[in-house]
C-alpha cells in the first residue's frame, strides 16, 4: 500500500460524525418539519453546504472539465492553478493578497493542495472564497474525493 492510500485509510477511520461545517458535504440530509399552516409535518431537503456553494455559481456555465496533465503546466507566480477536493482553481491574482503569504501556494502550484489547504486549517470564510478562483473540476476518473452520488472520503 502506497503512502497517499493510508494517508486516505486513516483519514476514513476518523469519526464518521457530521461536523457543522463538513466543507464537502454533497448529500442532501432529509429532516422533518412542521408546516404551520396545515399543521402537519412534511418532509423537506435542507440546503447543504455544497448547495449553497452552487447556488452562488452561475449555474448556466458549465464547469470545465481540467485534467492532471493540465493543471501541472500552471505551476509559476504568474500562472498559478491549484486543485482542492478535486475542484481546479486559478489562484494566480490571489496570490500576493493570500494573507499566509504566496510562498506556501505556489508550492503546490499545478498540484494538488488539498491536504495542506485543510491541515493548515482554513477558515469557512477562507473556503468560501475559494468560489472566486474555481475554473473547473477534474474528471471522474483523477477525482480523489468525490464519487457522482457523494464523497469517497468522509470526516472534513
Ligand atoms: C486559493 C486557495 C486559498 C485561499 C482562497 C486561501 C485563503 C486564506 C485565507 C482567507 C486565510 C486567512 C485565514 C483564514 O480565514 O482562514 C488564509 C490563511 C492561510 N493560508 Fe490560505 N488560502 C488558499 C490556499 C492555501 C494553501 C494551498 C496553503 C498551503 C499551505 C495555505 C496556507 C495558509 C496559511 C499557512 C495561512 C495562515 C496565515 C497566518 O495565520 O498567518 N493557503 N488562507
Amino acid at each position: 500500500m502506497d503512502l497517499l492510500s493510508l494517508t486516505f485509510r486513516s483519514l476514513d477511520l476518523r469519526s464518521n460524525k457530521r461536523q457543522p461545517e463538513d466543507f464537502l458535504r454533497l448529500k442532501k440530509e432529509n429532516v422533518v418539519e412542521r408546516d404551520e399552516t396545515s399543521k402537519q409535518f412534511k418532509r423537506r431537503s435542507k440546503q447543504t453546504t455544497d448547495e449553497i456553494r452552487s447556488s452562488s455559481r452561475d449555474e448556466s456555465k458549465q464547469l470545465k472539465t481540467i485534467n492532471m496533465d493540465e493543471v501541472a503546466w500552471h505551476d509559476t507566480v504568474d500562472n498559478c492553478w491549484i486543485v482542492i477536493h478535486d475542484f481546479v482553481y486559478d489562484c494566480t491574482d490571489f496570490l500576493s493578497s493570500h494573507p499566509g503569504g504566496s510562498d506556501v501556494i505556489l508550492e503546490y502550484a499545478g498540484r494538488d493542495a488539498t491536504l495542506a489547504f485543510i491541515g493548515t486549517g482554513h477558515s469557512s470564510m477562507a473556503r468560501q472564497s475559494l468560489e472566486r478562483y474555481l475554473i473547473g473540476e477534474l474528471p471522474a476518473e483523477e477525482r480523489i474525493f468525490r464519487v457522482p452520488n457523494g464523497v469517497k472520503l468522509a470526516g472534513f
